[in-house]
């Protein structure tokens, strides 16, 4: 959702896949996650028909760091996307909403053997590995279980993508992957193309997140078929399947200049078959894993204004009932967001306020400097495209209940994850018998 694809109705409130924002707010209380089913399944079909339209092999795999629950895999599942999971706890969430398990993607550069088992168990489509140890211990537990895992071997493209918007993976000095300019990337797959317990599928690249024009990728194709072409002319082998990782960035404020996603697949795949005729390289089948290209424009938070601090000639605070808790992405990237004030969209004269947190931290900020109607107490707040990598990231420092998150399509608003009380924030305490008070003074005597 964007300032130009805003709707109000005629009390002048923010709407949401057909809901008044404020009654969203009013029924299920403040903070809130709320995302747009129908703004979701649009995003899902504008990859989907991209990369089947070139070749109905290709899949797009939604990488679910961005955001994951039960009810999202259902939605990815029936808009026939493939799930990414970097962990047994997004692995697990996979298989208990029933997600086809030859259709994950298991990533992550330290999975323990625990989660490798659960992995091999569940019987995952790719394993992505990401070092050494990794290949090592993944072909023991193979054997041991007496699998053959199909496999992606990382590589990092070494391509620095020159500007702090990007959330950089691709360079040389990172912790993901396989290098490919000193040799490892070529010595990996050749291990792993002589290991008798793996099945190796392919190459994984990612080279970062939040990327708004096409340019890197299209390095990246180019590099990354280089390499195809090194292992078929070496080691006499076509690699089957190149897995371009995701990253495709999103506008979240006006002067966010970006290439609208369906541009850059054109570009990318076009990049693709211009490499392989010139390299006379077999065209392979593309993997795609969008995370916030997905899910970023669905979602809207909403906050309720629990009082505003002016400091004049300084500053005005506007406080909301959240904040680095359910949204850490301004404290710890700078990144920007643009809100309305969803009671009265267009309503009043404007004025320059930040947007504050209630947590107990000096940068729990959501949006420094933004122009909005003079906000009073009692305003509810919508913080646009907070679809991807807030309900994901969110924690509960100062022991703040995560919020829920709605659904909502056609004017129905339903709940996907509840809203934690505060018996979920201690339910993992414990207090060992020894500091019950009963048995204090015991214990202080022994000391
Ligand atoms: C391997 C991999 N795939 C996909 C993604 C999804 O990224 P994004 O949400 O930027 O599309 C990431 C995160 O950056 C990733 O590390
Ligand atoms: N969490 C990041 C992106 C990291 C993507 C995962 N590799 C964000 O909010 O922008």
């Amino acid at each position: 959702m964007f300032y130009n694809s805003i709707k109000v109705n005629s009390k002048g409130h923010l709407v949401i896949g057909g809901c008044d924002a404020v009654e969203l707010a009013e029924r299920f209380g403040t903070p809130l996650y709320v995302i747009d089913e129908d703004v979701l399944r649009a995003n899902s079909r504008i990859f989907y028909n991209a990369l089947k339209s070139h070749n109905p092999e290709n899949e797009v795999v939604y990488a679910g760091k961005a955001f994951l629950t039960t009810a999202m895999c259902k939605i990815i599942q029936q808009e026939g996307l493939g799930l990414d999971v970097v962990s047994g706890g997004e692995l697990y969430t996979a298989l208990k909403a029933g997600f086809p398990t030859e259709k994950i993607y298991f990533h992550g550069n330290n999975k323990s053997e625990e989660e490798l088992i659960m992995a091999l168990q569940s019987e995952v489509g790719r394993i992505i590995i990401d070092n050494w140890d990794e290949l090592e211990l993944l072909e023991i537990l193979a054997k041991k279980l007496n699998k053959e895992p199909a496999i992606y071997i990382r590589v990092t493209p070494g391509i620095e993508a020159h500007t702090h918007r990007y959330i950089m993976t691709g360079q040389i000095d990172s912790k993901f992957g396989f290098t490919i300019s000193n040799g490892e990337a070529f010595k990996a797959v050749k291990r792993a193309l002589t290991s008798g317990s793996l099945k190796f599928k392919g190459l994984h690249c990612h080279i970062g997140s939040q990327i708004l024009e096409s340019t890197p990728y299209k390095i990246a194709v180019k590099i990354m078929l280089e390499l195809l072409k090194e292992i078929k002319d070496t080691l006499g082998r076509g690699v089957e399947e190149l897995d371009l990782g995701g990253g495709f960035g999103i506008p979240y404020v006006e002067d966010d200049s970006y290439q609208p996603v369906e541009e850059m697949l054109r570009d990318i795949l076009e990049e693709l078959e211009a490499q392989v005729s010139l390299l006379k390289i077999k065209l392979p089948k593309i993997i795609v894993e969008p995370g916030r290209a997905i899910i970023g424009n669905t979602g809207i938070t909403l906050y309720k204004v629990g009082g505003v601090k002016e400091i004049p000639g300084v500053r005005k605070y506007v406080f909301v009932d959240g904040g680095m808790s359910d949204n850490i992405r301004t404290a710890l990237y700078g990144a920007r967001y643009s809100a309305v004030i969803a009671n009265r969209v267009y309503n009043g004269r404007l004025e320059k306020v930040t947007i504050a947190g209630k947590l107990c931290e000096s940068g729990d900020v959501i949006i420094w400097d933004i122009l909005l109607p003079e906000v009073k107490k009692g305003d509810i707040i919508a913080v646009l495209n907070t679809g991807a990598y807030g309900y994901s990231m969110a924690s509960n420092y100062n022991r703040l209940p995560k919020p829920a998150v709605i659904l909502v399509s056609k004017g129905k608003a339903e709940i996907i994850v509840k809203r934690e009380t505060y018996e979920d924030v201690i339910k993992n305490d414990v207090i060992p018998e020894r500091l019950e008070e009963k048995f204090q003074g015991r214990e202080m005597q022994a000391i």
